[in-house]
Order: C-alpha cells, then structure tokens, then sequence
C-alpha cells in the first residue's frame, strides 16, 4: 500500500499534536501509524505519521503546499516522504563478509525495500558473492600513503549512483572529515561493540581484556569522530568466561548483523531523527 510518511520536529508546545490531526483529518487522511516524543530536556517534539495515500485528493506536492502552512505556525522541521521511492544504498566492505552476506540476503527476500545500487569494496575477495546479486561490485584500492585518491574514487561512485545512504558494513578505513559532512546522516557504520565501550579498533580483543559478561553491537551515524555518532539501534549477547575471544566473534557477528539491518531498515523507513548527538526512533 502506497502511503506518505510525514516527519516532523518543532520546539515543544501544547496544540502541536491537534493541529496535525485536525490538519489530516480535513483532508481526509487515513492514519496508518502515528507516533509522537517530547524531550523535555531539549523542550523539542518528534512525530511521524504514516497515511494512505490514495486517502487523500490531493498529489504530493498540494500536500506539501498546504501543509508548509501549518508549518511555518509551529516552526517545523519537517518533510514528507512517498513510500514508494525507494532510498538508493550503497554498501561499503572491507574483509569481513558477514554483514554484507546478511543484508544482501535481506534485501533480495525483500525485507529490506531500498535499491542495493552497488557494492564497493577495498577487497576483491566478496565480489563473486556480490555479483550473483546482480549488483555491480567496485574494487578501490586504497594506498596507505595516500587514501584520499580512494575516497575521492568513493564519492565519485556515490554520485554517480545517486546514493541516499551510504552503509560501511564493517568496513575498515576512517572516513575523511569532508565525505562526513557532506553526507551527514547519511552514512551508517556498524561498530562491534556495545558503545561506548571499546570504540576504536579490536573491540572483541579489549572485551576479553575487560572480562566483560556482555559484548554487543552499535549501528550509528558516522561522524569525525570515530565510533562516536547518534545510535540508531543496538543488539547485546552475555557472554562468560568460557567463552574465547573466537567464541566472542562468533556470537558478536550475530549482535552485528541484527543491529545493522534494524537500524538500516529504520533509517530507510524514514523511522529516525537525529537530535543533537542521539536519534529518536519510531520503530
Ligand atoms: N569518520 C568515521 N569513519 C569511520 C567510522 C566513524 O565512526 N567515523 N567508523 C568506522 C568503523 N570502525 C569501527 O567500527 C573502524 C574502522 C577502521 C578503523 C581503523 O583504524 N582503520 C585503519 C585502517 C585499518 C586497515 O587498513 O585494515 C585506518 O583507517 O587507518 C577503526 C575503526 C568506519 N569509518
């Protein structure tokens, strides 16, 4: 069912959830889902509807004309959103296959709706797993001495594929500071620890150093600085002292995997808010 996702965030006030509704229902918008948030640190709402398209006489744009009305009252932040475009995602590998294995899967049984427009990769081992995919596979070699030539190749790519969102599914170079900025939020990492413990590299390696008896997964936005941008989902596991650091890859990889396809799906879904250095999720 075609359906538009109206996403707004405004400085808090009483009326705001009565002005939308009463706004959706004179145009006889069927609500499919509404969710709203105050934070009442930062004195700001979050709401997020989803209706039925085919509700309401008017196209999309007469919707937005009208509503930009209503918006300018509340000062919002605010867009709306046609479910059916589908999000164009690019996603970035380095070694490590698991996540890249697990969100291919997932989008070719239909469960993530986005477009996979291509794969890049610093490695040319995953590409034969790629290309049975049918998505095109882009090798970029990366020279330690001079990384920017590679990034440069990358964004070039992201262009050239009208990319929406950017996914580094474990992919193991830092972003330079400018693609952070031009792209920002819209580029999700997976990090494999349970932030913010263990940032940086090796996080297995310091759990097992720790003697913790929970490792996990963080999915967040990436920023400048490393492993320290808005969360959008997390996934946990317990382990003990039995367990190796092997045994803590292995049950890790299964945190990676599901934090990373949650947190995508609710990104694409238009389900996330970024405020400040945390989200807000309507999942
Ligand atoms: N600007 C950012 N870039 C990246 C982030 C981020 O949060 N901000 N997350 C990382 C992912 N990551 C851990 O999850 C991570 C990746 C790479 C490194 C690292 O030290 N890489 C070395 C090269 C390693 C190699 O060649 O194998 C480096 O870039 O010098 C640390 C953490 C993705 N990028």
């Amino acid at each position: 069912m075609k359906s538009y996702r109206l996403m707004i965030d405004c400085p808090d006030q009483v009326g705001i959830v009565a002005a939308v509704s009463q706004f959706l229902a004179e145009k006889n918008a069927s609500i499919v889902e509404a969710n709203h948030h105050t934070d009442r640190d930062a004195k700001w709402f979050f709401m997020r509807h989803e209706i039925q398209a085919d509700s309401i006489s008017l196209s999309l744009d007469e919707f937005k004309t009208a509503f930009a009305v209503l918006a300018e009252q509340f000062n919002m932040n605010w867009r709306v959103v046609d479910s059916s475009t589908k999000q164009n995602v690019v996603l970035l590998a380095s070694r490590e296959s698991h996540c890249l294995a697990d969100l291919l899967h997932r989008w070719h049984s239909g469960e993530l709706d986005c477009n996979i427009v291509a794969v890049i990769a610093n490695h040319d081992h995953l590409r034969q797993m790629v290309q049975w995919h049918g998505i095109p596979y882009h090798h970029v070699i990366f020279d330690k001495e001079n990384k920017q030539v590679a990034f440069d190749e990358i964004k070039e790519l992201v262009h050239q594929y009208s990319a929406d969102t950017i996914v580094l599914a474990r992919f193991m170079q830092i972003f330079p500071d400018e693609l952070c900025q031009e792209f920002a939020g819209r580029v999700i990492n997976i990090h494999h620890s349970f932030l913010p413990s263990f940032a940086g590299a090796k996080p297995y390696h310091q759990a097992h150093q720790r003697g913790v008896k929970l490792i996990g997964a963080t999915c967040h936005y990436v920023t400048a600085e490393l492993d320290a941008g808005p969360i959008i989902d997390q996934e946990i596991v317990r382990i003990s002292h039995r367990d190796t650091v092997e045994d803590m890859v292995r049950k890790g990889k299964d945190c990676e995997k599901s934090a990373l396809a949650r947190g995508l799906r609710n990104h694409i879904e238009d389900r996330v808010t970024i405020i400040g250095n945390k989200t807000v999720v309507f999942d």
